[in-house]
């Protein structure tokens, strides 16, 4: 099957994020990456279940959202209630993590857990039963625009190898591009988020597209 590519709205124009979602939907991605930041877990701040709320009736493609926020649990059900599919924890954030992996799961949506360049990929064995996605961070979260740190491939590997046999994605964020693409889809990736390289330039689809062929 071929990878999935889920735009991160972070670098997308936030004075008609509703008109941006409808690009890059029509566009051709697969899902629509949602980095929730809370100045606390990470050195930023974004979106609140009332933005993801607004821009929910602009497509009808997977919400993926990616919450860096500390504590997670008590906004699980604001942002499925706010239209996410998908809810991607931070193990780092966490103190438990299967209980809020469960809780999303009790809200009828999606459950991913997020790890840090520095967290090694054994916090998630004993959630690897209800999980439907790991997202490996290739960047320190918090901003875009940053490099792929290339350690994180071996990350990629291992988590691949752990999982085998069971239908969990492997999303890769942070300083994805179509010139290293390739790589971290040989690795395992399932899923590339991009920001900076889907929405450098707005000829989306073309950058879509690039990514998607990336080639050695
Ligand atoms: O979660 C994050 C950053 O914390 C990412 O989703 C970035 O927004 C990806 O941006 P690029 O590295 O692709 O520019």
């Amino acid at each position: 099957m071929s990878v999935l590519i889920a735009p991160s709205i972070l670098s997308a124009d936030f004075a008609q994020l509703g008109a941006e979602v409808k690009a890059i939907d029509e566009a051709g991605c697969d899902w629509i990456h949602i980095d929730v930041m809370d100045g606390h877990f990470v050195p930023n701040l974004t979106f609140g279940p009332p933005v993801i709320k607004a821009i929910r009736p602009w497509t009808k493609k997977v919400f993926d959202v990616h919450l860096m926020i500390d504590p997670a649990q008590p906004y699980l059900e604001d942002y499925a209630k706010a239209g996410a599919d998908l809810i991607t924890v931070h193990a780092e954030a966490d103190k438990h993590l299967h209980r809020s992996v469960q809780a999303i799961k009790a809200l009828g949506k999606k459950a991913g857990v997020s790890l840090n360049p520095h967290t090694p990929e054994n916090v998630i064995e004993y959630v690897l039963d209800s999980i439907d996605m790991v997202l490996v961070m290739s960047v320190n979260p918090g901003f875009g625009g940053q490099s792929f740190i290339d350690s994180q491939l071996e990350k990629i590997a291992r988590i691949k190898r752990m999982i085998a046999g069971r239908a969990i994605d492997i999303q890769v964020d942070g300083g994805v591009t179509a010139d290293n693409a390739w790589k971290v889809m040989e690795a395992g990736a399932t899923c590339l988020v991009a920001g900076s390289a889907v929405f450098k330039t707005k000829d989306y689809a073309a950058n879509i597209a690039a990514i998607r062929n990336s080639k050695g």
